[in-house]
């Protein structure tokens, strides 16, 4: 605004000027003062311009603070529904877009409206019939931009949401490279980020031809604008109306009417993207999310383990789809290990994921310690739970990250000993640079059994009250899996171990075993039970199960 005024005083002061020098007076006094106002105008103009970029760049780091908040706490139902990729450039890409509106837009429809209004106020009182012709002008212009505007905002949207689908598709790309290139579909994968990389392009151009119109009729509508008063100022000054200080004047509030009209239309303009990067933001933060709280406290490992009991519990992971879960009940007291067998797609990492409340059941209740899951406190629930995924999912950065993601507070002696009993020890014994060691992307450096036991010792180093593993010695060869056997049995003594298991090895050392079938339990007991009274187990135990037993 400072800018904005000191400008605004420039035509006045050029207008002394010329009088004083038309009237033969001196002009010490007014060249002073213009040169102070074009010092002024400059230095405030940067100084502001920095403050308006700084404040930009915090409004995007607002929007990705708060983004990247809400993704953490996203509810599994809504990652489901979403592309990782579509995610991660609404945080990148969209939030950069609000720079802009910040900077250009906002703050350019602020001091430009402002300026704006100012200089028309100015110019009404230097000659108001002039002032009528150039608003005639302007206002010809802006019907023009009503219609282009609302085009901007539709391409400026489409370009942006074929940004998130470019993002999805380098995201499914990236994430399996090699079985892209296994498959030999790089051809049909580039055609696809390609046709993203074009839409988005196609859209920003035509957001781009519709900006260009919308700048050009306001820089044509100033040039008609200038003309006009010219020849219309220039009749009055003929007829004596107004004299050639008072048009000079006049003419150079035409002149500083370009800037704030550029200013008021590009703020528009840039609005457009803005507005369309927030409504994609918005969307973002309309997912379902679980309440925000506190990480809780890991148990003290001489806590209680945990008692768990599943009564009619009905489940779907959507409403369109089929139930996975038909009334499945089943208790686990305290201590020992139970194993869930059965057919895949029987329902059983989805018990897991009731447990861990990725999802709510429809009906029925799960307990913990007695105690419905959805009486507990989030956080307070998954600290006493340490659960190993099917795929053993491994993070990018060090095996010492990967080991203290669930408690960065074990100490080396837990830690030395976890990696004794996990047998990574060896592993790590090897390695150049220990723990220290960056494991890659999804942790592709390690092999998959090296991953599965990554994935063991990080929920041992939680010293759970319930440990959930997913087929979590799958991928180990017969030592190995002797090895955590044994250390699952240990850990079994004082925790409460679940254990979806594929091999019978895991299940015949089992305190009782779950046989789960098509979302039912059709049966509960230990193997020698289960042989004799469960033919689905019995099948299973002679076939799928000692195929891979040692
Ligand atoms: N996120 C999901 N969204 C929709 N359906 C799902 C989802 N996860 C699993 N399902 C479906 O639910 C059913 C049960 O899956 P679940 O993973 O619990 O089976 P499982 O018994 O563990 O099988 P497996 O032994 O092959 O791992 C399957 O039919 C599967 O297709």
């Amino acid at each position: 605004m400072v800018t904005g005024a000191t400008g605004l005083l420039l035509p006045l002061v050029a207008r002394g000027l010329i009088e004083d020098l038309a009237e033969d007076r001196a002009i010490t006094g007014a060249l002073l003062a213009l040169s102070g106002l074009v010092i002024a105008n400059a230095a405030v103009g940067a100084l502001g311009s920095y403050v308006l970029r700084r404040t930009a760049e915090s409004v995007v780091l607002g929007a990705r603070r708060a983004l990247s908040s809400y993704l953490l706490r996203l509810r599994i139902t809504a990652v489901d529904r979403s592309e990782p990729g579509d995610l991660m450039a609404r945080i990148t890409s969209d939030t950069t877009l609000l720079r802009e509106v910040t900077t250009d837009s906002l703050v350019g429809l602020g001091t430009g409206g402002l300026t704006l209004v100012a200089t028309v106020v100015l110019m009404a009182v230097v000659d108001p019939v002039l002032l009528g012709v150039t608003l005639a002008v302007i206002l010809g212009a802006g019907t023009v931009l009503g219609v282009i505007v609302p085009r901007i905002n539709r391409a400026s949207r489409q370009a942006q949401d074929a940004v998130g689908v470019m993002g999805a598709s380098l995201e499914r790309v990236l994430g399996a490279l090699r079985t892209v290139k296994a498959s030999g579909a790089e051809d049909r994968e580039e055609r696809a980020l390609h046709a993203a990389a074009e839409e988005s392009w196609r859209q920003s151009v035509r957001a781009a031809k519709w900006s260009a119109a919308a700048g050009n009729t306001a820089g044509l509508a100033m040039q008609t604008a200038f003309i006009t008063v010219l020849a219309v100022g220039g009749a009055r000054v003929a007829t004596g109306a107004i004299s050639i200080a008072t048009l000079v004047a006049f003419l150079l509030y035409v002149f500083y009417l370009m800037s704030p009209i550029q200013q008021v239309i590009g703020a528009v303009i840039q609005y457009q993207a803005g507005s369309a990067a927030l409504s994609r933001i918005q969307e973002a933060l309309g997912l379902p999310a679980e309440p925000a709280a506190r990480t809780a406290p890991l148990p003290s490992s001489a806590a209680e383990p945990a008692s768990l009991a599943f009564s009619d519990v009905r489940f779907r992971y959507a409403e369109d789809l089929p139930y996975v879960h038909h009334g499945v009940t089943f208790e686990v007291p305290a201590r020992g290990m139970t194993a869930f067998v059965g057919p895949s797609g029987a329902g059983k990492t989805t018990v897991f994921s009731l447990i861990e409340r990725f999802y709510d059941p429809e009906s029925g209740t799960i307990t913990l310690d007695g105690r419905a899951l959805t009486d507990w406190e989030l956080p307070r629930l998954r600290s006493a739970i340490g659960y190993v995924e099917q795929d053993a999912p491994v993070l990018s950065g060090t095996l010492r990250d990967n080991l203290l993601l669930g408690n960065p507070e074990a100490d080396d002696e837990t830690v030395r000993r976890v990696l004794k009993t996990t047998r990574l020890d060896d592993l790590v014994g090897r390695l150049p640079q220990g723990l220290d060691t960056l494991v890659g992307h999804r942790g592709t450096k390690l092999s998959g059994g090296e991953r599965q036991r990554v994935a063991i010792a990080r929920a041992l180093l939680r010293s759970p009250r319930l440990l959930l593993l997913d087929e979590a010695t799958s991928q180990l060869d017969a030592v190995n899996e002797a090895a955590l056997r044994d250390t699952v049995a240990d850990v079994a003594r004082t925790t409460t171990v679940l254990c979806v298991a594929h091999r019978l090895s895991t299940v015949t050392s089992a305190d009782r075993i779950v046989v789960m079938d098509a979302g039912r339990v059709r049966a509960v007991g230990t193997h020698r039970e289960l042989v004799a009274a469960d033919p689905l187990y019995a099948e299973l135990a002679a076939t799928q199960f000692l195929a891979t037993a040692e």
